[in-house]
């Protein structure tokens, strides 16, 4: 019996349009301007030597922003991209210049979900912080009271292996991994929760890039 649902947020909660539209067009001409302004910050800093030893640059901010715009293009999930664009988004949705959207089915199934006392937590590239930030501004008011936990690329790990869920299920308390059933709309993430043993649930939305892939052996649905 599923005690504990888990969620993804691109394509899943929200359209891939908004976190690669809207979201990364607010990040990418305020990332050389955040690492110039925030230098000191101990993550941002962390984030630059993370990116310098991935890449090889050694050049100055337009070297570090041609790196992570590269990144951005290409649509990998970087940890140190993904800490720098929480941050931006961060401010974002604080200053009232970003406002989260989500599908229309979401909000309903999250709160029948929690009125029925399953507990909610998210697993997504998108950084923990920058998670909080997005549920705290939606069009549809802060939902962060519906959720318990936030897992990351750093807290968890990668979201295609499956040592991640194995890590997010001991930080849940989760005697039964069978208890957790996770939300996604990309199969070799299902792949992996499923081996550390966790239910699955493919979603397939219309319109969005994964809406035909092949998410066997994992049940499928259209919406939530
Ligand atoms: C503030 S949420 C942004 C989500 C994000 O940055 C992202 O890359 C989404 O990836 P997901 O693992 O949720 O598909
Ligand atoms: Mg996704």
């Amino acid at each position: 019996m599923t005690e504990w649902v888990v969620l993804d947020i691109e394509g899943t909660l929200s359209s891939t349009d908004q976190v690669l539209v809207v979201l990364y067009d607010y990040a990418r001409p305020r990332l050389g301007p955040w690492i110039d302004e925030h230098g000191d910050d101990p993550a941002v800093a962390r984030a630059v030597a993370q990116i310098r030893e991935l890449s090889g640059a050694t050049g100055g901010t337009d070297d570090l922003v041609r790196v992570l715009h590269g990144w951005m293009d290409a649509d990998q999930k970087v940890t140190p991209l993904k800490t720098l664009q929480g941050l931006i988004w961060q401010r974002g949705y604080e200053t009232g210049d970003l406002v989260a959207e989500l599908f229309p089915d979401v909000v309903p199934a999250l709160r029948k979900w929690h009125g029925d006392g399953l507990r909610l937590a998210v697993f997504s590239s998108g950084s923990a912080p920058g998670q909080v930030a997005f549920f705290g501004h939606t069009s549809e008011g802060d939902l962060r009271p519906l959720f318990e936990h936030h897992f990351d690329t750093v807290n968890a790990g990668p979201k295609r292996e499956a040592a991640s869920y194995l890590a997010i299920a001991s930080a849940l308390g989760a005697g039964d991994p069978a208890g957790i059933t996770f939300y996604s709309d990309v199969p070799a993430e299902l792949h992996a929760a499923a081996e550390a043993g966790w239910r699955t649930v493919g979603v397939a939305r219309p319109g969005e890039p994964n809406a035909d892939a092949d998410f066997s052996p994992h049940p499928v649905v259209g919406e939530l």
